[in-house]
């Protein structure tokens, strides 16, 4: 019989493809492995998914850029369409940047889709982050994919100052110049390290030309690399975690199959995310260069800010006062170098969280399955602490606005912020660890009572009682009854195993 439906044919042609990808490369067992591979269903598994997808955004419109863009420092004088500018001296970087916004067909769009994939790309890594963080899936086997996902972190931030800086700008100038002035206060090695970015004195002529190879090339060549290690490979070989619920245990997972539900989905997604940053790029502007002018080492910029992920470093040079010492005849800023080592701390910590926590509870088991942040109080306060302290220095780098917009006295702003970073955590950690306590007893109670009918029933001696139904099953797995049953049975048996800790 003759199968003359549209899409017989479409069908065979993918069938005799794959047999002949199969002998040659054998590999149909792994494919149809991988098409059956599960993947657990949950909105906070998107947040990783949104990184991924503003990566590959901010891949695809930043080659568009590089068409068009000069990576050089030499001095042209502005002939281009933007009038005001015209007849001015500025370097070809700039130059370029303006002709990409002004001139270039759809390079205006193309420019801000890239800064504005960039913004969403840092917010959806900090969001996943604390979704990891919060709901420990940190903890074994995952430590490794904790710290690649650290790396991968800090390459962005670092992408994302190189690639603001490329533009050449007031704005971008500004903000090398503050970073460059950080690194020349290192002791010892400062000014060595200064001549090696700029290949001389400041401004040089090399500082672009090197940042570039660093933004197109270097970074994102090394994440390239790690992405797929991590958002792939690791889940893959080492299995989604889960949330309690459902038939997903410690040694199974109940999801979608990768193919075709989940490759549609995410396929979806990938389309989603693209058309939102389009859409973001499209309606709202985002670093207008042009309304700067170039730059220029005598021109002061007022009220510049950096992209709102760098502003956490701005804020604690910020509040740190400007004290400098002499000792042997060489200064110490360390009105810099404070603040460079709270970051560098702060960011220590956070790469060595998951070894830290394990270090302090002694909790050495596997875990598939996901915390909820009220389990694990003392993490989730400490997670409360950690955004506390990130929060405050971040708006800190904002004093003079909010110090210009409230009619505050920005000496007050000031001393408001520097009390706020020692203050800040410490309550945020005790509230939050408190509410998280709360909470798990009034699971805990709920577990031990049942559900509460509001039938009251008298009973023959004349006291009164409330009838309770049994906890649904999906409540109690969700509650974590069996982990609390397990923990309690293996305490009060002297010869059970001890409880997890
Ligand atoms: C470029 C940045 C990043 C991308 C594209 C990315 C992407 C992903 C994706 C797609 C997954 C699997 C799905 C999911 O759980 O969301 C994942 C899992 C994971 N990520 Fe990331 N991530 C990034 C940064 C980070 C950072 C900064 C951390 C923590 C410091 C981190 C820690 C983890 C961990 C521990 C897992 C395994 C979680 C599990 O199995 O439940 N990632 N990542
Ligand atoms: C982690 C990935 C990346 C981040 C966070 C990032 C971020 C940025 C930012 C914030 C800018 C300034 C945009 C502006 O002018 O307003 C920029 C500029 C630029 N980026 Fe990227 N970028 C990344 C990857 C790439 C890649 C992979 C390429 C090329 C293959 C690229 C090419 C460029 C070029 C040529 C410019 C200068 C032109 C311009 O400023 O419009 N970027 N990038």
């Amino acid at each position: 019989m003759i199968d003359d439906r549209p899409e017989a044919g479409a069908m065979a042609g993918m069938t005799g493809a794959a047999n002949a990808l199969d002998t040659r490369l054998g590999v149909a067992g792994f494919a149809r492995r991988a098409a059956r591979k599960v993947f657990p269903d949950h909105w906070s598994f998107l947040l990783g998914e949104i990184a991924l997808y503003s990566f590959a955004v901010l891949l695809l419109s930043g080659v568009f850029l590089t068409l068009f863009f000069k990576p050089s420092m030499a001095e042209v004088v502005y002939d281009g369409s933007y009038a005001p500018l015209r007849g001015i001296e500025m370097s070809e970087a700039y130059a370029s940047t303006l002709h990409i916004s002004l001139e270039v067909r759809g390079g205006l769009l193309v420019r801000q889709i890239h800064h504005w994939a960039a913004i969403v790309f840092v917010a959806a890594i900090m969001a996943h982050m604390l979704r990891v963080f919060f709901t420990g899936a940190f903890r074994k086997p995952r430590e490794l994919n904790w710290l690649l996902g650290f790396t991968l972190f800090t390459l962005a931030l670092v992408n994302g100052f190189t690639g603001y800086s490329l533009p050449d700008d007031l704005l971008s100038g500004t903000g090398l110049r503050l970073v460059l002035g950080a690194v020349q206060s290192l002791p010892l090695v400062g000014s060595y390290a200064g001549f090696l970015l700029l290949g001389g004195e400041f401004p040089g002529t090399d500082l672009v030309p090197r940042l570039y190879i660093l933004h197109v090339l270097v970074v994102p060549g090394l994440m390239l690399a790690l992405v797929p290690v991590h958002a792939i490979v690791l889940p893959w070989v080492q299995k989604h975690t889960d949330h309690r619920r459902g038939l997903s245990t410690e040694k199974t997972v109940e999801g979608k199959p990768f193919y075709p539900v989940f490759m549609a989905k995410t396929a979806a997604f990938f389309l989603f995310v693209a058309g939102v940053t389009a859409l973001l790029a499209t309606i709202a502007q985002v670093n207008p260069i042009w309304l700067y002018g170039p730059y220029s080492p005598t021109a002061i910029s007022a009220g510049s800010q950096p992209d709102w992920y760098l502003a956490f470093g701005d804020g604690a040079l910020r509040l740190m006062p400007g004290w400098d010492v002499t000792v042997a005849g060489h200064t110490l800023a360390f009105g810099v170098i404070v603040p460079l080592l709270v970051v560098t701390a702060f960011m220590t910590a956070l790469a060595l969280y998951p070894f830290i926590e394990r270090r302090l509870t002694g909790d050495r088991a596997v875990h598939h399955v996901l915390d909820r942040p009220r389990d694990a109080a003392t993490r989730t306060g400490a997670g409360a602490a950690g955004i506390a302290f990130y929060g405050v220095l971040w708006a800190a780098a904002g004093n003079d606005i909010i110090a210009e917009r409230f009619h505050l006295s920005l000496f007050a702003t000031t001393w408001f912020f520097r009390a706020a970073l020692f203050v800040g955590p410490v309550v945020a950690f005790a509230v939050t660890r408190r509410v998280c306590l709360g909470l798990r007893r009034r699971d805990m109670l709920l577990l031990k009572h049942g559900v509460e009918t509001g039938i009251i029933v008298r009973r023959p001696s004349g006291g009164y009682v409330e009838r309770t139904r049994p906890v649904p099953e999906e409540t109690r797995i969700r509650l974590g009854a069996l982990e609390l049953e397990t923990a309690r049975e293996a305490a009060e048996d002297p010869q059970g195993i001890a409880g997890p800790r």
